[in-house]
């Protein structure tokens, strides 16, 4: 188990962890998910004493780091694939770092062969493609055989079966009882992955919550209604009870997926319909409303074209989970031009 209290860290003027609290559990995998420059990497690397917080404190076991005897056995982690040293062949860096954690040399075949380089076991990484150094990387995860596994953005830039292969290793290692912490800034990739999230946006905790919890509030569907007469057809839905938002371009948004009623009321009441398409809202869609506004840097539509900082929230308390989008919906507020 990892936990979290009250976790910050400054760089100069920079908070990039804002007192984060939460814990990740075993035998699940937990998806640690944030835009770019959210502050993952920054806690991942406080997580193994790497970078020391400002304030707050971090525990694996009920311990730091720091006191852990023979850390490796504790927690393996992949931060960057390509910190390896390019010059020692595979097997002697494993060789190198089981000899400096207590670690029978046996391992090292082992976990070889688990990530599936056995192969090149006699060759240098700096050979390596980005998918080995990744299998690398995780085999050093593995050397230990750890009960808690950390790996940050492991997909990035993987092919299709490196990708399913990771996620396969990932889910295997949950079953058998470990902690599995991963972080992507991909939510289409968690959906895929994790059991568990936590989503953090400018170094803030945002949502703390199980994915199934996720999909059912954010899994939202809705009947989009074009119609040259929307305030008589408005009327008409309201008085029967359905709930209603604005769509973008005068559309009517109807809360639920009863498309085939929503036809009949039209026909019954001689409404003429332009349109009458059911939608679903995409996870990915639900992730990126809910951290909008704490994208460090959004693509900007101006002149320039040139990033901008994004503004801060225009309410700084931290949000329910969903409660933003949802608000959204209700209220009936399109997307801004800062979203887009
Ligand atoms: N050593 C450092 N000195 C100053 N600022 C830093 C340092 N490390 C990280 N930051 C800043 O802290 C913020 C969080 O960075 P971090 O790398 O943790 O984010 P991330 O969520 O891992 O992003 P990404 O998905 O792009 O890897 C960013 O604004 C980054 O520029």
């Amino acid at each position: 188990m990892i936990e979290l209290r009250g976790l910050t860290k400054r760089y100069g003027e920079k908070l990039a962890v804002d007192d984060l609290t939460f814990a990740v559990r075993p035998g699940i995998i937990t998806g640690f998910l944030g835009p770019n420059g959210a502050g993952k990497s920054t806690t991942m690397r406080m997580i193994l004493g790497l970078d020391s917080p400002t304030s707050g404190d971090v525990h694996i076991d009920g311990k730091h780091y720091d006191q852990l005897q023979e850390p490796l056995h504790h927690i393996g982690a992949l931060l960057e694939a390509k910190g390896v040293h390019g010059g020692r062949r595979a097997r002697d860096h494993l060789l190198c770092l089981a000899q400096s954690n207590g670690i029978p040399p046996r391992r090292v075949g082992e976990v070889l062969e688990m990530v599936g380089l056995s192969a090149v076991a006699g060759k240098r990484p700096k050979g390596f493609s980005l998918g080995m150094g990744q299998r690398l990387g995780i085999a050093a995860a593995l050397l230990g055989d750890p009960d808690i596994l950390m790996f940050d953005e492991p997909v990035n830039g993987l092919d299709p079966e490196g990708i399913h292969w990771i996620r396969t290793l990932m889910q295997r290692l949950a079953s058998e009882g470990r902690t599995v912490f991963v972080s992507s800034h991909l939510m289409s990739e968690m959906a895929l992955t994790a059991e568990h999230l936590v989503v953090i946006g400018q170094g803030k905790l945002l949502a703390d919550t199980s994915m199934s919890a996720f999909i059912a509030e954010n899994s939202h569907t809705y009947v989009r209604i074009r119609t040259p007469e929307p305030e008589r057809m408005r009327d008409v839905l309201t008085a029967q009870g359905f709930r209603l938002s604005a769509g973008e371009g005068g559309a009517i948004e109807v809360e639920g997926d009863n498309a085939e009623r929503l036809g009949e009321l039209a026909a019954a009441e001689r409404l003429v319909l332009h349109e009458l398409s059911p939608q679903r809202a995409s996870l990915e869609e639900a992730f990126m409303q809910l951290t909008a506004q704490a994208v460090e840097y959004h693509a900007h539509a101006g002149p320039e074209g040139a990033p901008q900082p994004a503004q801060p929230p225009a309410q700084p308390a931290q949000p329910a989970w969903g409660e933003e989008w949802n608000q959204r919906r209700a209220g009936g507020q399109g997307r801004t031009s800062e979203e887009d």
